[in-house]
């Protein structure tokens, strides 16, 4: 493959040049309450970032700063980021959590990239977590206020008489629910109102779904996924560890007509969006390591891919909640200098299949983009040829932490394969957010 087509070089450059992502991975993603239902997310985190160190021979005092996000607040590991530094073995390394919801490992990339900008860190480690499986069981309302009354009672029939008042029903746990909050939504809801709305069928989803599993599938098959995925140490119950290598969620026997035979989950009598073509509750981790383009050459490392462009952007949730690539994406390209015309790959966090069709729609739509972003022209017709080409969060999972760093580190990881190109990576998150980065091979 031919270098990156455009001929414009990088107008993303700082005081120790291009920023670099030099290394990428994650550990293999587990679909919720499987191999890491005992890991809790600094765990996940953890297992990214140590690996990413030592196989970069990177010490704490090489490593500037390290940037982290989770969504799922677990309690007690909200400060993923310091945890992360701290169960590494790195208390002297600066560290701070961010969070984007399903963007939040682009958030953490590209804060990495603003500090390399600025000549304030020449080696930033970014990445994200997420475990479902450790995610908190809420109690109901009156269970919460009850447990908070009766801790700050003064005296034991206080304490008594606050408790009394529970009803059973107060007692039981309610299910943990992926609802944005402002439209209290589940976000698959959403992905119905979507597909209705831009007419994405239920075959056309599920034509997606069976290619992210395909593509997914091969890329292990043909050994893409080596340089990428790291062994993870499980407990083996007799005082030792076993490794884990592979992804528990791909279906590498993935069949066409599986599809069909799944009943709609968010909406049981009209709806399409099924188990199928939807990303599954998965935990896992991802970490990326960036230099400035300097630091990178002076520790003699071949970096993978370089940062060319990148953009955030929000529209209102009430509608179309997952089309924030369609906004984020004309900024990142024209900051990169180039059009959708000069990829030779782009990789779309896949939350929802349908959130795929929609989202094609939208970047080919110039009324849609004139409308959320002011431009006059549509990005164009994505060549699907192009699109999540090693398979997307609909057969890896998603933890949403991590996800960012997962779409970034394996397009980073097939740039380097192919010898060169020039691709865009985007994820819609909740809120109605957008993410878009532009990376280019080293
Ligand atoms: C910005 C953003 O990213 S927003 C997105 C945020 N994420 C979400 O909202 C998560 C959405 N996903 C979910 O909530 C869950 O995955 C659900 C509710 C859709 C499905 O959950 P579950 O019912 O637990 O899924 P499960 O994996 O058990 O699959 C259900 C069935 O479908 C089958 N199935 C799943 N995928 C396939 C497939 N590709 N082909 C054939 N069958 C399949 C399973 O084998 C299972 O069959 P069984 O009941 O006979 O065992």
């Amino acid at each position: 493959m031919a270098q990156s087509k455009s001929s414009a070089t990088s107008t993303l450059t700082g005081v120790g040049g291009r920023v670099a992502i030099v290394d990428a991975l994650r550990t293999p993603f587990a679909r919720i309450a499987t191999h890491f239902r005992e890991h809790n997310v600094v765990d996940l985190g953890a297992m990214a970032v140590a690996e990413l160190a030592a196989r970069n021979n990177l010490s704490a005092t090489d490593i500037d700063q390290i940037i982290f996000g989770q969504t799922i607040m677990a309690s007690g590991t909200q400060f993923i980021g310091r945890e992360v530094a701290l169960a590494c073995g790195m208390p002297d390394v600066d560290a701070y959590s961010v969070t984007r919801a399903c963007a939040t490992s682009f958030q953490t990339t590209a804060n990495a990239t603003e500090s390399i900008l600025l000549g304030r860190a020449d080696v930033v480690v970014a990445g994200g977590a997420d475990s479902t499986s450790d995610a908190p069981i809420p109690v109901s309302k009156k269970l919460a206020a009850a447990l908070r009354d009766a801790n700050f009672a003064k005296t034991m029939s206080q304490r008594v008489k606050i408790l009394s008042r529970l009803r059973p029903k107060d007692l039981l746990p309610t299910a943990p629910a992926i609802t944005e909050f402002s439209t209290g939504l589940l976000m698959g809801e959403s992905a119905e109102q979507m597909a209705k709305s831009w007419n994405v069928s239920r075959a056309e989803q599920d034509d997606i779904a069976h290619a992210s599993h395909s593509n997914a599938a091969r890329a292990w098959a043909e050994g893409r996924m080596d340089d990428f995925v790291i062994s993870a140490f499980l407990d083996d119950g007799k005082g030792g560890t076993r490794p884990l290598r592979e992804d528990n969620l791909v279906r590498g026997n993935s069949q066409r007509e599986g599809y069909d035979k799944l009943r709609p989950v968010f909406d049981k009598k009209l709806g399409t969006v099924t188990a199928a073509n939807a990303s599954p509750l998965t935990d896992g981790g991802a970490a990326m390591v960036l230099m400035s383009e300097e630091r990178a050459k002076a520790l003699g490392h071949q970096p993978l891919a370089y940062i060319r462009g990148y953009s955030f952007a929000a529209k209102t949730p009430e509608t179309d909640l997952l089309m924030g690539p369609v906004l984020a994406t004309p900024a990142a390209l024209e900051q990169a200098g180039v059009t959708l015309k000069d990829l030779d790959l782009v990789d779309m966090h896949e939350a929802f299949a349908a959130q795929i069709a929609c989202n094609l729609r939208g970047l080919a739509s110039r009324d849609y983009i004139r409308k959320w972003t002011g431009r006059d022209k549509a990005v164009g017709e994505v060549d699907t040829s192009k699109l999540n080409v090693n398979g997307g969060s609909i057969a890896y999972g998603h933890p949403f932490g991590a996800t960012g760093a997962r779409v970034i580190g394996q397009t980073a990881h097939e740039l380097k394969r192919r010898g060169g190109g020039l691709a865009l990576t985007t994820a819609c998150a909740a809120g109605g957010i957008g993410a878009a980065m532009v990376i280019e091979s080293a």
